[in-house]
């Protein structure tokens, strides 16, 4: 039986009409495709785990290299149908492209661009060279741009659900390249990404509270993400063994001291912009509080990261929330 329609990018790419002039963007991969380009599925292969399942590098014939998400159980047909539609149809140049699907048999699998950069979570928490802070203000604003143009314009609208940093993929020149949107549907109720998003400290009060995702939850998460872009530390710190620290209120009452210098990542070793930095720690506190009507949308998001005008400095700088006796 076949379940998909073949989408292309958000243009509306019509097969027949395009086929002597573009390369199908998405289109349907066999099994056996799939085995040639990953080494069957190798070990050698294996980019990685995540709770959907394993991810494995692969090559196709044109020479162009690929990441197979091989889903670990087999989804409700219809569901898994509309789904990969909605990876299918969605392109933005942030967002991490989804170049086809294979459902055969019991095996569901989704086959991606390979992003070259890994994750940004692993930059950040790990061995790998210290990312620089103009490559991480570059991340800052790509991956803005993702979450709004999902929030904002794409068709359906899209919430992502499960922003954090191992969902910010890096592209060959260190741009953002979101992922994992439009899995919350895909995952069993047990695994689902608010259960794990609990206890990463990337989701919202009212999120908690619901176990749903919404637009203002994603924009939370994003202001824990762009703390820990700049500060290097996990949205939870254990400081002992029963000691946990949640970077929001660490970050906030650093801010209120307007001690900037001790927030910023410290490996970075001094180098970074001082009135970005301020920005960004200003933005990302803003979008992390606990009222949702009193988070910015994303496009707004986009709009304060961009601006470099000393008035808008002025004015984020002016919002109670940053003074210890009007919003603390
Ligand atoms: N397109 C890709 N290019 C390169 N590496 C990738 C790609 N997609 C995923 N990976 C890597 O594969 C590993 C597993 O990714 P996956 O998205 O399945 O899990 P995750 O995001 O780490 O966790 P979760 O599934 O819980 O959200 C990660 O290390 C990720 O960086």
């Amino acid at each position: 039986m076949r379940l998909f329609s073949c989408l292309c990018c958000g243009k509306g790419f019509d097969r027949k009409k395009n086929v002597k002039t573009e390369q199908p963007l998405w289109r349907e991969f066999t099994l056996k495709e799939l085995h040639a380009a990953t080494n069957s599925f190798n070990y050698d292969n294996k980019l990685g785990e995540g709770r959907f399942g394993s991810v494995y590098w692969g090559q196709l014939p044109d020479g162009s290299q690929i990441a197979v998400k091989r889903l670990k159980a087999s989804r409700e047909e219809i569901s898994f149908a509309v789904e990969v539609n909605i990876l299918g149809g969605t392109r933005h140049k942030n967002l991490l492209t989804a170049r086809g699907y294979c459902a055969e048999g019991q095996e569901r699998l989704i086959v991606y661009e390979y992003m070259p950069n890994s994750s940004l979570v692993s930059h950040l928490h790990s061995s790998e060279p210290l990312l620089d802070w103009t490559r991480r203000m570059k991340i800052a604003v790509t991956s803005a741009q993702a979450i709004a143009y999902l929030h904002h314009h794409a068709t359906p609208r899209i919430v992502h659900g499960d922003v954090r940093a191992s969902n910010v993929l890096l592209d060959s020149e260190f741009e953002a390249r979101v992922t994992d949107f439009g899995y919350g549907k895909l995952m069993p109720e047990e695994d689902g990404a608010s259960k794990a998003n609990n206890t990463s400290g990337y989701l919202s009060p009212e999120c908690v509270e619901s176990g749903g995702g919404s637009s203002m939850g994603d924009v939370y998460s994003f202001g824990v993400l762009l703390l820990e872009l700049v500060t290097g530390k996990r949205p939870i710190e254990r400081l002992n063994q029963t000691i946990k620290r949640g970077i929001t209120e660490w970050v906030l009452l650093l801010v209120y001291e307007k001690k900037y210098g001790e927030i910023v990542d410290q490996r970075l070793n001094g180098k970074y912009v001082d009135k970005e930095l301020k920005k960004v720690v200003l933005v990302g506190l803003m979008c992390a509080q606990s009222e949702p009507e009193k988070r910015p949308t994303m496009s707004e998001v986009v709009e304060m990261l961009m601006n470099e005008s000393k008035e808008k400095m002025a004015y984020l700088e002016g919002i109670p929330l940053f003074n210890k006796n009007n919003g603390g």
